[in-house]
């Protein structure tokens, strides 16, 4: 997959089809909220379980009943194709814990 940065252009036009995610510096950023830390936890570990099978990783935090997480490119310090992948099957799998 590409690892180019992408424009402002491109990540904006790539954020509004990605309700909930936004611009944080060079970074994607998205929280959610969960019924409980138990539930939280679990969106985390399957988070996880993504992020290495894409080997592409986010910034994650993990709160009372919150995740809230960025994305981007380490090897290039910018936001690249690779960090919509994740933001996508992020988005995906949501709603399985009942994610906000
Ligand atoms: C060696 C390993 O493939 C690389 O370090 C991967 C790991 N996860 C990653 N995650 C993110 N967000 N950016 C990267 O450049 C990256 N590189």
């Amino acid at each position: 997959m590409a690892v180019e940065p992408l424009s402002q252009k491109e990540i904006e036009d790539r954020l509004s089809e990605l309700p909930g995610w936004s611009p944080d510096g060079d970074r994607i950023a998205r929280s959610y909220r969960l019924a409980s830390h138990f539930a939280a936890t679990a969106m985390v570990v399957h988070i996880a379980q993504v992020q290495e099978e894409l080997d592409h990783h986010s910034d994650l935090t993990l709160g009372y009943n919150t995740v809230s997480l960025t994305v981007h490119t380490h090897t290039v310090g910018g936001v690249t194709e690779k960090d919509f992948a994740l933001a996508r099957r992020i988005e995906a799998l949501a709603p399985v814990h009942g994610a906000q």
